[in-house]
């Protein structure tokens, strides 16, 4: 089936249709030509817009990799861990979902689900991937295990070959990866940005190593990239959707997974497309991942709904956007560059991202701060800023429900609810059900994002994008703690610095926040289910 857009509802305005037409902006995104976002944005685009060739220019490493995986295979390393943020693990996360294939996608600092990786490590193999080869929760990770490779008895040499690095050429990682003595290194094309290379070394090395047919993948793109210079073709539609949508005043894309398509957690991977590239400068279109498509927390007049590998639900607007997985990148990578056009911003760039790292790097140097709680009730430290416990009687047995609810009340008109739990992904799953608790006690629209990994996706929006978000953190005690080799900070101290260096960029814009400290995880999850259920 191929790349396909069905609207329901959705009223675009015809002079928006015609202005892209008559812009050429099809064929001329096609041909790259990176004066379509403006003048401020050409020298950027001018080096952003290799995605285009991918289904083509990918092809390279599709041999190597089958080679690579054989040989592994015969060395008996098949578990596949991938170290990696952002644009450097989302598509591999996605792409092996859908395929049905193990791969440990690790993209967090929490000690435990990092301890908990470090398991069979006998037939371990670990894709270190970062394109900018400085990030620090990935640089973090392959101290870690390299470490757990020496203490399982692995010599130096023997630790080097358990490694695949992915990364751009000259970067630091790169000369790392030679130091180390990796087993294998994949240079990826410099002109691709993060989040536009699931069909690139990014999304292709750890899926294929995992055992994806990424071959499949690219044919599946290839087909759509024929057609993305054709005036009308389905990925402008969608661009032309989302922009359109965008000025009529449906500034939030609810994403859910089809019920009936093979396709498993899209909304994770367009997330951080569709945040990083488009909210900035006090705009943006601010992405929701839905449980399903009739979850709740995205019924408002600002939200339009997108359901991937469906057609349009019967719910109005909405879009039903089918075909397979290799084509749904292709074809949203160039939607978004379109929408990025009709909003007037450079898709490219994420300004802001930078800030709340600076602060985290800034607090390990001074210490993380001294921040009492409020009030504890149960397995719950209560603290808060930005007018989030005005008025709240936190000595009331139920004070967890009164700050939260003060916070959802809190909300702008037209606002969002960002829950950003720094937790572990596997052990607190149940943090994710929080999202749908909390959409139920508001018609605004209810994020959720696991911490530190939303800081490389939603995290540009949260600061870049309309300031009209609230915001809920959750932290948890750290039982088992977990050094970083080799540096003058532990998991922990990482962790904790990173969701204080986020507080403070929000409380510097004035954001409501409530900061939930859980004394025992599970309890206090529980706690917060019972509270809100
Ligand atoms: O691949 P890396 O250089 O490690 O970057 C990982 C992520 O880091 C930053 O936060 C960027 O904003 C993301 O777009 C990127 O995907």
């Amino acid at each position: 089936m191929s790349f396909a857009v069905d609207a329901n509802g959705l009223d675009v305005p015809d002079q928006l249709r015609s202005q892209l037409a008559a812009d050429d902006v099809a064929a001329r995104l096609v041909a790259k030509d990176a004066t379509l976002w403006g003048p401020e944005a050409e020298s950027e685009a001018a080096i952003r817009l290799g995605w285009l060739d991918l289904p083509a220019t990918s092809r390279e490493v599709v041999a190597r990799l089958a080679d690579l995986r054989a040989e592994l295979a015969a060395e008996g390393l098949d578990r596949v861990v991938l170290c990696g943020m952002g644009g450097s693990s989302l598509a591999p996360e996605v792409i092996c979902r859908t395929a049905g294939v193990p791969l440990v996608v690790l993209d967090t600092t929490d000690p435990g689900q990092v301890s908990a990786a470090m398991a069979d490590l006998d037939r371990t193999v670990v894709v270190v991937s970062s394109k900018s080869g400085g990030t620090v929760e990935t640089d973090s990770q392959r101290r870690a295990f390299i470490s757990a490779f020496a203490a399982a008895g692995l010599d130096e040499k023997e630790i080097g070959a358990r490694f695949v690095v992915v990364t751009d050429p000259g970067s630091p990682l790169s000369e790392t990866a030679a130091a180390m003595g990796a087993r294998a290194v994949f240079l990826a094309d410099p002109n691709v940005g993060g989040r536009y290379s699931a069909l690139s070394a990014f999304g292709l090395v750890p899926s294929a190593l995992a055992g994806v047919d990424v071959g499949a993948l690219l044919d599946e793109a290839e087909e759509l990239a024929a057609r993305l210079a054709e005036p009308g073709n389905p990925a402008l539609e969608l661009g032309i959707a989302l922009g359109g949508a965008f000025r009529a005043g449906r500034d939030k894309l609810a994403l859910a997974d089809g019920s009936g398509s093979p396709i498993q957690g899209f909304g994770d991977w367009a997330e951080q497309l569709i945040a990083e590239s488009t909210g900035k400068e006090g705009r943006g279109i601010l992405p929701v991942v839905l449980e399903s498509a009739d979850a709740p927390g995205a019924q408002a007049d600002d939200v339009l709904l997108a359901v991937v590998g469906d057609g349009a639900p019967a719910r109005q607007p909405s879009l039903g956007v089918t075909g397979p997985l290799g084509a749904q990148f292709l074809g949203w990578e160039y939607a978004t560059a379109v929408a990025g056009r009709v909003l007037g911003i450079n898709p490219f760039d994420q300004p802001n991202v930078t800030e709340s790292k600076d602060n985290t790097n800034r607090i390990l140097g001074e210490g993380l701060p001294v921040d009492p709680p409020a009030a504890k009730i149960g397995a719950i430290e209560i603290r808060g800023s930005g007018g989030a416990l005005d008025g709240v009687d936190l000595s009331a047995h139920d004070g967890v429900v009164l700050a939260l609810d003060a916070l959802l009340s809190a909300i702008p008109p037209r606002g969002y609810l960002a829950v950003m739990a720094y937790l572990d992904r596997e052990q607190d799953a149940a943090a994710g059900e929080l999202r749908a608790l909390l959409a139920r006690r508001t018609e605004h629209a209810v994020t959720f994002g696991w911490g530190p990994r939303f800081l490389h996706s939603t995290g540009q929006y949260h600061k870049g994008g309309p300031q009209v978000g609230a915001f809920l953190q959750v932290t948890g005690v750290v039982d088992q703690d977990l050094p970083v080799p080799d540096r003058d900070f532990d998991f922990a101290t990482l962790q904790a610095a990173q969701a204080a260096g986020d507080r403070k960029a929000l409380a510097d814009r004035g954001r409501p926040l409530l900061h939930l400290h859980l004394t025992d995880r599970a309890a206090g999850l529980a706690q917060l289910r019972d509270v809100l259920a």
